[in-house]
Parts: C-alpha cells; sequence; structure tokens
C-alpha cells in the first residue's frame, strides 16, 4: 500500500539518457537532494508536525495583519460551529416530521427549525465571504513579507556566500518559499475549518449514541490511510522521477531557442532531440502508468474497507432502530452528520500533505533568510575618504569558496588615484579576482586592501560601493527601456535629470545615436520579445553598459575587457575615452588582453598564476630583457607585423593604435 520501496529506487535510464548524459542528468540543487522527508513520515508524525506547521504561519500573519487574521480564524471556526448548530436543527425538523399527528401540523411545528437550519445556512455563507474577503487582504501582505524579506538578504548577500554552492543551494531554495507561505496559510484555514466541522459532526453523533462515533472512525480510517497513501505514493515517484522529467526538459527547451536555430536545423540537432524526448517521455509514461495502477488497487482496497465500515456503521443504526435505542428521526441526523463528517475528512487529508510539502518549502526560505542574515555585507563601519582613494593592497591571498587553489598569492600593489591602471596577464592570472577585490565585492582571504587608508573588513562598504563603477566581462542585459539600462547604473539620480545625464552618458559612450535610431528611441526595450523589444548587437550592449558605468559618475571605474566586443575604429575610442576620464580624477582600472591599449596606462601590474610578477610603465616593463609583459606584447605584436615591440605613442593626443 505504501510507496516506499519503489520511492528509494532509482528510475529506469532510458537509452537516449545513456547517450546524452552517461547516466541521469543530476541537479545539484536543493531540491534534488531532498531526502523525501515526505516518505518519511509517519502519520503520526505529520500530525505531530500540524501544531508547529500552523504557528509558524500565524506567528508571520500576526505580525503582518492581526485583524485579518483573527477575522480569517474566528469566521473559519464559527462556519464550523455552524455545521454542528445545522445538524442539530435539522435533527429537530425530522422529529417533528416523524412524529405522530396530522402532516399539516407536523409541517407546522418542524417550521421553526426548518427556518433555523436555513438561517444556519445562510450565516455560514455569509461567514465564508467573510473569510475569503479577509484572507485575500492577507494572504497577499503574507507573500509581500516573505519576498521582501528573502530578496532583501539576497541582495545584501557576500558575494564569497554567494559563490559558496553549499549556501548557495540553500539561498537559491529560499525562493520557492516565498510562493509557499501564502499556500500554507490557505491550507492551514482550510484545515481548521475541516476539522471543527469534522469534529462538530462527530460531536453530533456522540450525542445520538456514542457508538456511532466509533462506526464513523471505521469508515474514515481506511479511506484516510488509502488517500494519504496515494499521495505518499505519488511524492515518491516524483522524487525519483524529478532529474528525469526536468531532464526531458532540458532538451526539448533548446529546440524553441533562435540562438541554436543553426545546429538544431543544419547539424541536425534537432532530431536527436526529438528522438531522445520521445525516448524518455515512453520512460516516463510507463512510470505514470504503474502510478495509476498502482492507485486505483489502493483507492479499491480503500474503498471497500470503507464501505464495510459504512456497512458496520448502517447496521449498527439499524440495531438500535429496531432495537428502539434511537428514533427514526435522531438516525436520519445520524446518516447526514456520517456524510457530512466524511466528506470533511476526504479535504482534510488532501490539504493536510499538501501543507506538508509545503511547510518543506517554508522551512528552506527561513533557513536561507537566517542564512543571508548571518552572510549579510555589514551596514555602517569607518568613513571612507569621499571623491575617490587610492587602493593598496599588502601581501593579499584570496581563494574562492569550495576551492583549495589560490586565485591570489601575497600580492602587494598600489592604484593610485585618478590614474589609468591596466592588469594584465594570460587568461586565470587572476585579473577578474583581483578587480572583484577592489571592487569591494569580495574580502582577502590574508592580508590587506585599503580604500584610502581604511582596511575593507572596518570600512563602511555602502560608502566604498557608492564610489565605484564596474563595467564587467557579463554584461548585465535588464528587460528593461535602454533609458532605464543606463540609469540603473545610479538609481538615486533624481527622476528630473535622468534624461539630461543618461544622454550625456550615451553621448560619451558613443551609444546615442544608436538609441535615438531605435524604433521607439529611449523607451525601446533593450531585450527582445517584448512589446517595444530592440536586440542590440554585442558591440552596441557594451556601449550602452558603458553608458550606465558613466553615468554612475565614480570616482573609481573598473573595466574588465571594455572592448572585447568592439570593432578595431571603436576600440581606439574607448581606450581614449577611459584616458579622458582621468582629467577630472576618476581613476581606472582595466584590466585587457589588448596589450597596445595597455602603453597608454600610467601604470601596469602583471599577473602570472596569482601572483604579482612585475609593475612598471609601459616603457619600463618593456626594457625587462626577458620579462613577461614583454614576451606578451612582442607576441601580440607579432601577429600584426610588428615583432619588433616598438613602443606605440602612449597619450592621449595619439591614441594607442594610430
Ligand atoms: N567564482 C570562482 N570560483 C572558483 N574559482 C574561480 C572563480 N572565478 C575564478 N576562479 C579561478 O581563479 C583563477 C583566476 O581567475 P580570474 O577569472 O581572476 O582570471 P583572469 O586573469 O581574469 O582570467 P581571464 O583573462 O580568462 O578573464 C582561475 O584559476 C579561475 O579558475
Amino acid at each position: 500500500m505504501w510507496g516506499g520501496p519503489r520511492a528509494r529506487s532509482e528510475a529506469p535510464l532510458s537509452e537516449s539518457e545513456r547517450l546524452l548524459f552517461s547516466g541521469a542528468l543530476r541537479h545539484d540543487k536543493k531540491w534534488a537532494v531532498y531526502e523525501d522527508p515526505l516518505l518519511r513520515m509517519s502519520l503520526w508524525s505529520m500530525a505531530r508536525q500540524f501544531p508547529s506547521m500552523l504557528a509558524t504561519v500565524c506567528r508571520v500573519a500576526w505580525g503582518v495583519d492581526r485583524a485579518a487574521l483573527l477575522v480569517v480564524f474566528g469566521t473559519n471556526l464559527a462556519a464550523g460551529l455552524m455545521t454542528a448548530f445545522g445538524l442539530v436543527a435539522t435533527n429537530q425538523v425530522l422529529v417533528h416530521l416523524f412524529a405522530a399527528g396530522p402532516t399539516a401540523e407536523r409541517l407546522r411545528e418542524a417550521l421553526p427549525a426548518l427556518l433555523s437550519a436555513g438561517a444556519v445556512a445562510g450565516v455560514s455563507v455569509a461567514l465564508g465571504s467573510w473569510s475569503v474577503m479577509y484572507a485575500g487582504r492577507l494572504y497577499p501582505k503574507i507573500e509581500l513579507a516573505y519576498t521582501a524579506r528573502y530578496y532583501r538578504g539576497m541582495a545584501r548577500c557576500e558575494m564569497a556566500a554567494l559563490e559558496n554552492k553549499d549556501i548557495y543551494k540553500v539561498l537559491a531554495a529560499g525562493r520557492y518559499g516565498t510562493d509557499s507561505v501564502k499556500r500554507m496559510l490557505r491550507y492551514a484555514v482550510d484545515i481548521l475549518h475541516d476539522v471543527v466541522g469534522f469534529a462538530a459532526s462527530a460531536l453530533v453523533l456522540a450525542l445520538l449514541n456514542p457508538l456511532l462515533v466509533a462506526a464513523l472512525a471505521l469508515i474514515a480510517v481506511p479511506r484516510w490511510l488509502a488517500a494519504v497513501a496515494v499521495v505518499r505514493r505519488t511524492y515518491a515517484s516524483m522524487h525519483v522521477w524529478l532529474d528525469h522529467t526536468r531532464a526531458v526538459d532540458t532538451i526539448t527547451y533548446p529546440i524553441t531557442r533562435v540562438d541554436v536555430s543553426a545546429e538544431v536545423r543544419v547539424h541536425g540537432a534537432g532530431k536527436l532531440l526529438m528522438d531522445a524526448h520521445a525516448d524518455m517521455a515512453a520512460t516516463a509514461a510507463r512510470e505514470k502508468a504503474r502510478l495509476a495502477r498502482a492507485e486505483a488497487g489502493t483507492e479499491l482496497a480503500g474503498s471497500a474497507a470503507s464501505g464495510l465500515g459504512r456497512l458496520c456503521a448502517y447496521g449498527l443504526l439499524w440495531l438500535l432502530l429496531t432495537s428502539g435505542g434511537m428514533p427514526l428521526a435522531a438516525a436520519g441526523t445520524a446518516v447526514l452528520a456520517i456524510r457530512t463528517s466524511t466528506g470533511y475528512l476526504a479535504g482534510l487529508v488532501m490539504q493536510f500533505n499538501h501543507m506538508v510539502e509545503e511547510s518543506m518549502y517554508l522551512g528552506d526560505l527561513d533557513e536561507a533568510c537566517a542564512l543571508t542574515a548571518r552572510h549579510a555585507i555589514p551596514e555602517g563601519g569607518r568613513d571612507v575618504p569621499r571623491g575617490g582613494f587610492d587602493v593598496v593592497l599588502d601581501r593579499v591571498s584570496f581563494r574562492y569558496p569550495n576551492t583549495d587553489k589560490y586565485a591570489l598569492r601575497d600580492v602587494s600593489l598600489e592604484i593610485p588615484r585618478g590614474k589609468v591602471v591596466a592588469l594584465v596577464g594570460e587568461n586565470g592570472s587572476g585579473k577578474t579576482t583581483l578587480a572583484g577585490l577592489v571592487a569591494g565585492l569580495y574580502l582577502p582571504t590574508d592580508g590587506t586592501l585599503a580604500f584610502g587608508g581604511v582596511d575593507v573588513r572596518e570600512a563602511d562598504r555602502q560608502q566604498v560601493f557608492d564610489q565605484i563603477a564596474v563595467l564587467s566581462q557579463e554584461i548585465a542585459h535588464w528587460p528593461m527601456t535602454v533609458r532605464a539600462n543606463i540609469h540603473i547604473g545610479r538609481s538615486t539620480v533624481p527622476r528630473r535629470d535622468i534624461q539630461r545625464r543618461a544622454e550625456r552618458a550615451a553621448a560619451e559612450a558613443d551609444v546615442l545615436g544608436v538609441i535615438e535610431d531605435l524604433p521607439h528611441g529611449w523607451d525601446s526595450i533593450a531585450v527582445k520579445g517584448f512589446e517595444r523589444g530592440v536586440k542590440l548587437s554585442g558591440g552596441q550592449w557594451q556601449k550602452l553598459a558603458t553608458a550606465r558605468a558613466l553615468y554612475r559618475d565614480a570616482p573609481l571605474l573598473i573595466v574588465d575587457e571594455p572592448t572585447a566586443a568592439l570593432d578595431p575604429k571603436k576600440e581606439i575610442e574607448t581606450f581614449a575615452a577611459l584616458r579622458e576620464l582621468t582629467d577630472d580624477g576618476t581613476t581606472v582600472l582595466m584590466i585587457t588582453h589588448r596589450l597596445a591599449a595597455t602603453a597608454t596606462a600610467d601604470l601596469i601590474h602583471v599577473l602570472r598564476d596569482g601572483h604579482l610578477i612585475e609593475s612598471g610603465t609601459h616603457t619600463e616593463l618593456m626594457s625587462v630583457e626577458g620579462g613577461h609583459y614583454r614576451e606578451l606584447y612582442e607576441l601580440q605584436a607579432a601577429q600584426y607585423g610588428n615583432g619588433s615591440g616598438t613602443v606605440p605613442a602612449p597619450r592621449k593626443e595619439q591614441p594607442a593604435g594610430t
């Protein structure tokens, strides 16, 4: 009857899964590693959990709108009581109808009870509407409270925590809990409604004859067990088949994507994916059929056992009637009460199971919020100088979470205020990591990093962030207007200044003409697939992101590969523009593989395998016999037929490459 043993087994692998994934495609997410708590849960432990789950939800609801919570609970309690009153009133109606005497007189006598039953039904409806109204007021508030707490926490979380896969797993799982909290409350309210209704019907039965309550148990328990067994088996299957289901989605999704459409058509990837889909879907269909067979069997067994219980109950009623132990009217009420209570019970089982599932997600959300609080970037701290600062690293080492290898080792260097400083080195030498530390995103594992003499660990990090603009390799493509895509660089700019400043930044980034030529100009949505959506090229995005960074108007600008997507002419212009920024005291920290550009930098730091191996101006570094920078430069120059290592003119009057 229970889905246990099968639950822990593996879903059978299709041929396609072996071919495409060399086994099952497992996700490294929290939802995928649930040790399916629902399956391990006994009925008893589920019942015991109920009060604590209810308490959690009520605590949140109490915090956001206690009046609405009281009304919702109060109306549902009252509705349950109305069930009991309704049964009592019905009983009175039956008593009068089955009494001796002329029909008209019996009907007249039954009228007050009939009216009471009608009034009770009316009050129940009114209570129901009232409950719906207040619940509608309460649910969004709870959702908002939880959602805001979660996302605020995520936005303030240290990057190192996000990079830690164990922490991230919990944080990512928390997102699903934001929906759960609302549903938890809804289930809790429904459960309360069903419990009170069930208890009221059982009470009426007990008043009629205590033996009937035992008979009710005979009807109810098998159905409850069957329903729980079906739900548990479904969850068991879901957990075992979760990876499989998502793998099916994973392989079909690319077929709909525009960016891989060429491969889907020209390479025939579409056929491979579709065949795999058919194969994997067939495996899943067999599982569905197995579930359906098992469910039919369980339902049959449950209904048969419950039917036997019903026979016992009606047999008992018959015995009571024939022995004169119960009047006919009471028996009629008992039948009604039995039907009412079993109806409540069926709802109760379903709500309860849903609630247990939701409680897992809610638990994840609580855990995620607690983690974001523990790993939050500290608020406040020592003031850093306004209007820019020198950045000094002293024997800084850094290791990413979950790694043994140091990305930076014993790095000591300076990024002087108002200068163009270039970071140079081969792939993986640590340039981006160093830029992340300078941006205040990471804290050194060892050593010290100071902004204007203030150690990053003591500094007010918000003040540090306020003075830094980042133009990273991975450009954020915000699905907003191009105006908003620039404004998001400094969202504190007053509304009235947005357009003027955005236009200035766009002009500086040489993207103003592009924006004005868009079909909807500044109101174009920068991502396709939306009304007014446009598709920008890689280079246009890079310029838009440059405009975003310039709009920020920060004294320290960190640019990582700023010209990767630009054509040679724009590349030269961009480096010249960055150079010009230093005229007003802006510091530019630039990471680039285009060494023609570094020639114009005031200072070049060369990294290799996480170590700082050389520092100096282009001229100084080119004079180092056998130096790494010189080697890299000459390699690049040779590609253009200029292996001599001739130094291009370093100042903006004659930008590199001209
Ligand atoms: N988030 C991360 N988690 C773990 N290791 C990382 C992470 N980011 C970078 N690394 C590792 O740190 C080292 C330095 O990487 P980094 O990205 O700083 O190099 P880079 O010089 O910027 O490279 P590139 O020129 O290719 O952009 C590499 O060994 C890389 O694998």
